[in-house]
């Protein structure tokens, strides 16, 4: 361990230092949240297992040795977001409106996005950001996991954003790159790459994704601040730069179950493993001051071709329940399914654009597993229904095709209610469509 570090964190924590260093010894703990757009999702997870968490309404701590819940099905179907304990906290303290429009600068990989994505209704509106690429690719596959029509997937510098979406957000979540003092326990990675200089580096981004932050919210709007680190460069000092330089007030976040205030900050709180059962956070909840108003803007604008317009319907009446979505986008015969309140982005690199439906292509619409994930079995003419232990599932997510009962078409292969992927049948025997990237 870095020896500045451990001056830095003596100084902050004093006699509960070797209780601190003691609780690095012991194993990380984790935890999942449930995806409330599923029906009872809690209903086929083994309750030997799990634990309710004592604050998040629907987060449950688990024993990953014993019951390894990223290996499951119910997993590939978005029943639930498996998340550190302590970073499930921002998402809880944030209090969501169903129409609220919300942005997560530094989103990936998504725990928080998903979070509160599945919480707004379809009035409201999710933009979920990340500046590395490929993390944002990993964003977007954890979205479309969840069934999430509301949220629009970018890869940007925040900055960016500014241009064209100013006060446009109530609520910004700005969970920010830093020095990761509190992932010590579980990534032995963070604890080589810690550096006074690194902290000084996520400093100055933080700060300028503060100043973007107060820009994109609306007058009256919150934004919620995190780090999962303990020094207070990267936490209190940049607290204290938004109150002295804008128009704006820390709101105080409830404590409980070892939750510690910040430093000369009671509003704030500090988590760390020796007195909250999860790794290590900072957060802070500020509100910018000011009236709110509805702010016109430019909505996004649907447009898709007749004839893939034609070939949508088409697949729609053929094997689903539900009419086809009324804002599509055709987007190089790539379709999605628009809501009506999401932006214009002029010039922001968009990687998900709401809910994606599939591709038109040689005459024929192909259907997403996005759109899939989205479906109940009312909405579907033709699906197989598995247990979670069902060889089929294993064989499905294997990328192998099954057998099937001489149906024609596209169908949906469900795991007890919860649809896992489309499938194709012809001859008795369901075409795989599960992804080639996702199989295993
Ligand atoms: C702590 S992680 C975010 C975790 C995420 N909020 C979650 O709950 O799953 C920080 C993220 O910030 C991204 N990042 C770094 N610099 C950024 C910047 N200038 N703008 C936007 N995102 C940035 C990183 O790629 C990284 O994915």
């Amino acid at each position: 361990m870095n020896e500045i570090f451990e001056k830095e964190i003596k100084t902050i924590l004093k006699d509960e230092y070797l209780d601190f260093m003691g609780s690095l010894q012991l194993p990380p703990v984790k935890a999942f949240y449930l995806n409330p757009l599923k029906q009872d999702p809690n209903k086929y997870l083994n309750q030997q297992y799990i634990q309710p968490h004592p604050v998040v309404q629907g987060g449950y701590y688990f024993d990953y040795e014993k019951y390894p819940l990223g290996k499951s099905p119910f997993f590939s179907c978005g029943l639930y977001y498996i998340q550190e304990p302590s970073a499930m906290l921002v998402a809880h303290f944030l209090d969501v409106q169903e129409d609220d429009y919300v942005l997560d600068m530094c989103g990936a990989p998504g725990g928080k996005s998903c979070a509160i994505a599945s919480r707004l209704g379809n009035q409201g509106l999710m933009i979920t950001n990340d500046i590395n690429t490929l993390r944002a690719k990993i964003l977007s596959e954890n979205i479309e996991r969840f069934g999430l029509k509301n949220t629009i997937v970018t890869n940007c510098d925040p900055i960016q954003l500014t241009k064209v979406l100013p006060e446009f957000f109530d609520k910004i979540i700005l969970d920010a790159p830093c020095s990761g003092e509190g992932m010590f326990r579980k990534d032995d990675q963070a604890i080589e790459t810690w550096s006074p200089q690194k902290v000084q580096e996520c400093a100055h981004i933080q700060r300028q994704l503060m100043d973007a932050a107060m820009k994109l919210l609306k007058p009256g709007g919150i934004l919620m601040y995190s780090t999962c680190t303990y020094n207070t460069k990267e936490n209190e000092e940049q607290i204290n730069y938004l109150l002295k330089h804008y128009d704006c007030q820390l709101i105080p976040l409830r404590r409980s179950h070892g939750m510690a205030p910040g430093i000369h900050m009671d509003e704030a709180i500090r988590l760390y493993p020796h007195r909250y059962r999860g790794e290590g956070h900072f957060i802070a909840c500020i509100q910018k001051n000011g009236q709110s108003s509805t702010k016109k803007y430019k909505p996004m604008k649907a447009s898709i071709s007749k004839q893939n317009q034609k070939l949508v319907n088409t697949f729609y009446q053929e094997y689903l329940q539900i009419p086809t979505p009324h804002y599509l986008y055709d987007n190089h015969n790539h379709i999605y399914a628009l809501l009506p309140q999401f932006p214009d982005l002029q010039g922001i690199r968009i990687l998900r654009n709401g809910l994606y439906l599939g591709e038109c292509k040689k005459n024929r619409f192909e259907p997403s597993l996005a759109l899939a994930l989205t479906l109940t079995q009312k909405d579907v003419k033709q699906f197989y229904r598995f247990h979670e232990n069902d060889p089929e599932v294993k064989q499905y997510l294997h990328g192998e095709a099954i057998a099937g009962t001489n149906q024609k078409g596209y169908g949906v292969i469900f795991v007890e209610d919860y649809p896992l992927s489309f499938y194709k049948e012809s001859q008795g025997l369901a075409k795989n469509l599960y992804p080639k990237g996702l199989r295993r």
